[in-house]
């Protein structure tokens, strides 16, 4: 049973955000890019670490990369069985319960108060389905053990050329896209721009935003012809959201492919500056591979996925567990790194605001 230490205590009252990291799928890159951002220590400036998974696992296939011998470590015991059939860059049942180990015990350390937010490594949910674990994700069950049914999978990355910050959450996520025009309903586009409107004024200071939406269709539905849920009602839900949110600015429905030119000129400032001030604070894209192809193309190396609607701060890396390189120290901690800045920060902002 895990501890809380006395300096976990002692960090509390200090109001340095106190961060749980789990490894992620222990046969996937989750472990080599905590290992390597946790060994820069200017990572530890704002925040307190303790890193959630099974040590020795850990050392089985990590020993290389363990210059760091003072992590704080929340050990996630698990059956030799399981330990034993994990293999690095092999997704399997095994590696799928020891992912999902992790999470139950990060979230269960952190609604017992234990930390302020969790950075997860990556998952793979076919391994979790492997082992029984039905969920689309991790955000799924995140919302699940923390009982909230109002939730929102938000992108944000800042940009290292012009500093500009990309916001893009996801009205629909981890479903196939034949599924996604009935899964869009006005309850759901009204219950993701709440979540996004909410999740600006609160954790990034941002009243009365530019949100830009997109249609679903090519060209908006070019007035019906390639496509009918902007006329039949995406339209009319937008005006009905710009008169209830005055002092809002709601722009759309923009063309899903030219969405991406103003927030692409403000990510390389190789336009002019009007860009960065015309561009929007946050994108609601209406299904996953709309919201996130852009945002890979920019940042795919620094991009966090992080969890709204939730009690607690969760963020992650935005790529996966890259099965194809595991093992082979060369991933880029990049992305897990800004995970960790960014819940840093927005722990930050509650504490000021408590
Ligand atoms: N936050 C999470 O838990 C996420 C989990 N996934 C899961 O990951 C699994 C694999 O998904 P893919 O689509 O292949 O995406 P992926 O992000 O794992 O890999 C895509 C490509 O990028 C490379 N790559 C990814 N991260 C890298 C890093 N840090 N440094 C260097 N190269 C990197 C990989 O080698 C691969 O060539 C799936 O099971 C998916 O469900 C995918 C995205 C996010
Ligand atoms: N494409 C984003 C992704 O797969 C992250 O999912 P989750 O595990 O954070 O729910």
């Amino acid at each position: 049973m895990y501890q809380l230490k006395q300096d976990k205590v002692v960090s509390h009252l200090n109001n340095r955000p106190r961060l749980a990291v789990t490894l992620g799928d222990p046969a996937g890159i989750g472990t080599e890019v905590v290992l390597k951002a946790l060994a820069d220590s200017d990572i530890y400036n704002d925040c307190d670490l303790t890193v959630v998974g099974n040590r020795s696992l850990l050392i089985k296939n990590y020993t290389y990369l363990q210059k760091n011998e003072n992590i704080d470590f929340l050990d996630v015991s698990l059956d030799d069985n399981i330990k034993d059939k994990v293999t690095l860059g092999v997704e399997s049942a095994a590696s799928g319960a020891a992912s999902f180990a992790f999470m139950e015990a990060a979230i269960a350390a952190t609604l017992a108060g234990d930390f302020d937010g969790i950075v997860t490594g990556p998952i793979a949910k076919s391994a979790w389905k492997a082992a029984g674990h039905i969920y689309p994700g991790q955000t799924e069950l995140l919302a699940e053990k923390a009982g909230v049914e109002k939730f929102g999978m938000l992108f944000v990355a800042r940009s290292p050329h012009t500093n500009w910050t990309l916001r893009t959450l996801l009205a629909t996520t981890h479903i196939p896209l034949c599924q996604v025009s009935e899964a869009l309903t006005p309850e759901l586009m009204s219950r993701k721009l709440d979540l996004l409107v909410e999740c600006l004024e609160k954790d990034f200071g941002i009243k009365n935003g530019k949100i830009v939406i997109a249609g679903l269709n090519p060209h908006s539905g070019e007035r019906g012809q390639l496509g009918t849920e902007e006329a039949d009602w995406l339209f009319d839900w937008l005006e009905g959201e710009q008169k209830k949110r005055p002092n809002l600015t709601l722009s759309g429905l923009i063309p899903p492919d030219t969405m991406w030119v103003q927030p692409g000129q403000a990510w390389y400032g190789n336009s002019n500056i009007k860009s960065q001030i015309q561009a929007a604070d946050g994108y609601l894209a209406l299904y996953h591979d709309q919201g996130l192809i852009p945002v890979k193309l920019m940042a795919f190396d620094r991009a966090v996925n992080t969890t709204i609607g939730l009690p607690f701060i969760r963020t992650s890396p935005d790529h996966g567990t890259a099965f194809d390189i595991a093992g082979k120290g060369i991933a880029d901690p990049t992305s897990m790194k800004a995970a960790i800045e960014l819940a840093s920060e927005l722990v930050s902002v509650r504490i000021s605001d408590r």
